[in-house]
């Protein structure tokens, strides 16, 4: 076949798919009318992880990784659920059959609430009237006065927290929250015209923005930053100019709606940066019983001691967990709280009833804010058991919690949780690889079921290259799944591994790591301890952490002490154990296996460029099915 016959053939393989996924998708409507007349729930988690399971092992058998099946289908499965979420509210509050939906946001097109509205509105079959708005203030009365029929807001964001002025304008409004949704925010440098980052002179931006930016602006000594009311403004204004020494910052889908290009992507300092959006309408809607839903509502309570206990006891009885909790003062009441209160829960279920009729005898206030369906569907997650290779067996559990019996000891390492059980398995790259290396390790890790990826990124380079492995560690961590983690020597690079990265091995040299404990009992990521040479001092180092707050340690054997050392250690110390191996053992399996039943929950594997990872995966096999 030449080119032109391959692509031929390969354009007709992808109708088919795209056929077969329409036709799962009517079959995945079909479920949810059956779920409707037989009232069960939409998600079926049980269901889920064994079609996935099955899914990777028929993979296999065609040549296909795990990861890459596991990606697919929950972006399939996503769909699925969303899909029928949004078909039984459908059913449940009928629209009227209107051409325009009309939404209120603040800012211009192509700012970050532009952006949501436009989100929220695909699911409807119908154009969206955009309402441009200067102020939060103006939302509200837009959608008060009918001349909108919904209202976006940001309610908090990952980096900067709650979004007081949204609180405080909920507490008078008559709108109900009717939706909410979950909007990336990716600081691009956006540019009108073909050019590069050295011809850049000025660039336009929103404070905010800025401030969110300041590490990777630092690096452009000689730009200019001019201010504007808002990125959409800024964009405008880029796009207006057409020249190539000029830029705007702002999200690469945004600045495409101005024909901008993004030139430079991930400029946030903080990596992961998300904001949070409500939908307010004048009606509130009704969510079906079958799909998980949320209620927020607000509550002033009396100023006698325990007051908010009591409430918060009255949600634990009735089994309610809160998803969040603020407090914002009472405006012309001075020391006076009123609590935002985000509960997972439908406010039409028995449960919430009940809580809210005891709620309401102990509060002075409460007002339901509104009730509307969760915009989350979390992947759901294969057991390291079955993704290990060779195993075609269906978890009984899915593996949402730990089914440990030692919780209180286990620690959490991104999205993974450490247990003896399920020891955790991390790869430590000794020396710095290039990317594709690093994504094959990561690739490879992730088909033998490991969870953490480690490679070190402060041992050479200036700081603007230190600071591009943290970001591609995180990146290729995130692509495959696995948590990232890297080894730091000093306070300073340890405040810069913790913005980006999910666990932080300590400097392995004791005596020379005191301020280094002290940042470290400060910071919020897990930390991982080397053991000092005797076991008081490896204990003291340990209070050291845990008395400056951080309460997420662990300990690494680096030396393989000795069985006895190792037993007296657990004797005397809840934290959890890992041990540090050379990848190239052919004992590993075994070494690993005796270990995990001597307690302990984790394995750090070191590998050379040149290692390959066949002990590592037959360690796996020993961990995660023997
Ligand atoms: C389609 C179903 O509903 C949901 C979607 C699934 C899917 O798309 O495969 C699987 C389980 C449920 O969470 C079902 O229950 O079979």
């Amino acid at each position: 076949m030449n080119l032109d016959e391959i692509r031929t053939h390969i354009s007709r393989l992808d109708k088919e798919l795209l056929t077969l996924l329409a036709k799962r998708k009517g079959l995945s409507l079909e479920v949810a009318r059956s779920k409707l007349e037989n009232p069960r729930p939409i998600r079926d988690q049980v269901r889920e992880q064994a079609l996935l399971v099955e899914l990777i092992n028929q993979g296999r058998q065609l040549g296909l990784d795990a990861h890459y099946v596991t990606q697919l289908y929950h972006t399939i499965i996503e769909d699925s659920v969303l899909s029928q979420q949004a078909l039984l509210q459908d059913l449940l509050n009928p629209q009227d059959e209107v051409p325009a939906i009309s939404v209120a946001f603040l800012g211009l097109r192509g700012s970050y609430s532009n952006m949501a509205a436009r989100k929220y509105l695909s699911r409807f079959q119908a154009t969206m009237v955009e309402h441009n708005c200067e102020t939060f203030q103006q939302i509200f009365d837009t959608v008060e006065s009918g001349q909108a029929q919904y209202g976006i807001l940001p309610i908090e964001n990952t980096s900067s927290g709650a979004i007081n002025d949204v609180f405080d304008l909920m507490q008078h409004t008559s709108l109900s929250i009717v939706g909410e949704l979950t909007q990336p925010i990716e600081h691009c440098l956006l540019v009108a015209v073909n050019t590069d980052v050295s011809k850049l002179k000025t660039l336009y931006t929103h404070p905010q923005v800025y401030q969110q930016c300041s590490q990777y602006l630092k690096t452009l000594p000689g730009v200019k930053v001019e201010f504007c009311a808002a990125s959409s403004n800024a964009m405008e204004l880029v796009a207006s100019l057409k020249q190539d020494d000029i830029g705007a910052m702002g999200s690469a889908d945004g600045g495409e709606l101005h024909g901008l290009k993004p030139l430079v992507r991930g400029l946030a300092n903080q990596k992961q940066n998300m904001t949070r959006f409500i939908v307010v309408a004048r009606k509130p809607v009704e969510v079906a019983a079958q799909i998980p839903a949320k209620t927020s509502f607000i509550m002033s309570t009396g100023q006698q001691s325990g007051a908010l206990v009591e409430t918060l006891l009255v949600l634990r009885s009735h089994h309610i967990t809160m998803t969040k909790l603020e407090s914002r003062p009472i405006i012309g009441n001075p020391w006076e709280e009123m609590f935002y209160v985000d509960v997972a829960a439908n406010v039409n279920s028995n449960e919430m009833q009940a809580a809210l009729k005891e709620l309401k005898d102990i509060v002075r206030f409460i007002k339901i804010l509104g009730c509307y369906p969760s915009a989350e569907v979390a992947p759901t997650r294969i057991p390291s058991k079955a993704l290990s290779q060779g195993n075609a067996g269906v978890p009984a559990v899915p593996p949402h919690r730990p089914a440990d019996k030692n919780a209180a000891m286990s620690l959490q390492i991104g999205r993974f949780y450490m247990s003896r059980q399920e020891p955790l398995l991390a790869a430590m790259l000794a020396t710095w690889p290039d990317r594709s290396a690093l994504q094959e390790a990561a690739r490879r890790l992730k088909e033998h079921g490991g969870q953490v990826l480690a490679a070190p990124c402060f041992e050479q380079g200036d700081s603007r290259q230190q600071q591009q492995r943290l970001q591609q560690l995180r990146e290729i961590a995130a692509q495959f799944d696995l948590a990232a983690m890297t080894l730091v020597h000093t306070p300073e690079q340890l405040s810069r591994a913790a913005e980006s990265l999910d666990l932080l091995l300590l400097q392995p040299i004791e005596g020379r790591r005191d301020e280094l404990l002290t940042a470290a009992g400060r910071s919020t990521r897990p930390v991982l301890l080397p053991l000092a040479d005797k076991l008081e001092h490896t204990l003291a180092e340990a209070e050291q952490i845990l008395t400056e707050g951080n309460q997420q340690l662990a300990l690494l054997d680096t030396q393989s002490r000795s069985l006895p050392e190792l037993l007296r250690l657990q004797q005397q110390s809840r934290l959890p154990l890992l041990g540090q191996l050379p990848g190239q053992d052919s004992l590993l399996p075994e070494l690993g296996h005796a270990l995990k039943e001597a307690g302990m929950q984790g394995f750090c594997i070191t590998l050379n460029e040149e290692d390959d990872m066949v002990p590592l995966q037959q360690l796996a096999q020993r961990l995660y099915q023997d």
